[in-house]
């Protein structure tokens, strides 16, 4: 666990240095850093590091793939809080702390994709503001525990073509 702990002083000392920082910040981190901690990890620990927070600059694309049974694997076998939304992996391991909402309902996506749940609560100014720096990665297929249930105005439901003004 000495990469963890490592990390998690990295991300205070910086958040302590940097006034306009909150305690969620997490480092870019260096892959040298990486490498002279990783023989001390279990397996699935070195996985998870395998995939640090990108720099918020990097477009989606740009992203690195992390297949959904690396996503699933990580998630059972490890203490790492990974969700997905739009088939973007964030890691909110540290985030989940200073979650306005609370840690349960993110806890309860580990591994999970929860795109609708997300959007539900929350605007592009809150994804652009607090999660884009919790990407690591980006994803296909997987899944949502939940179906989306059908969203209605008035009577009529939302998306629907209305044939009288075709
Ligand atoms: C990338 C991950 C996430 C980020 C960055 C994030 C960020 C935030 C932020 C900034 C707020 C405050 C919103 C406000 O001030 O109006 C919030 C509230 C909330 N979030 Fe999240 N959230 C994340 C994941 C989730 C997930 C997966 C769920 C569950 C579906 C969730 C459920 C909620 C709820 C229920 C609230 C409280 C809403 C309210 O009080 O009106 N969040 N979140």
């Amino acid at each position: 666990m000495g990469w963890l702990r490592l990390n998690r002083e990295h991300a205070i000392s910086l958040s302590a240095s940097q006034d306009n920082s909150t305690s969620y910040d997490k480092p870019a981190l260096h892959k040298d850093a990486i490498s002279s901690h990783i023989e001390h990890l279990h397996a699935d620990e070195t996985e998870t590091r395998l995939y640090p927070a990108v720099a918020d600059t990097l477009p989606d694309d740009q992203l690195p793939f992390i297949p959904a049974h690396t996503v699933l694997n990580v998630s059972s076998g490890s203490s790492r809080i990974w969700i997905v939304i739009d088939n973007i992996v964030y890691d909110c391991t540290d985030f989940i702390f200073d979650h306005p909402g609370g840690s349960t309902v993110i806890k309860s996506f580990v591994g999970k994709d929860c795109s609708w749940q997300f959007w539900r609560f929350h605007t592009r100014e809150h994804m652009k503001e607090f999660g884009r720096k919790l990407r690591i990665g980006r994803t296909e297929g997987v899944k949502n525990p939940f179906k989306e249930p059908a969203r209605y105005v008035g009577l009529r439901r939302l998306g629907e073509v209305d044939k009288e003004w075709d």
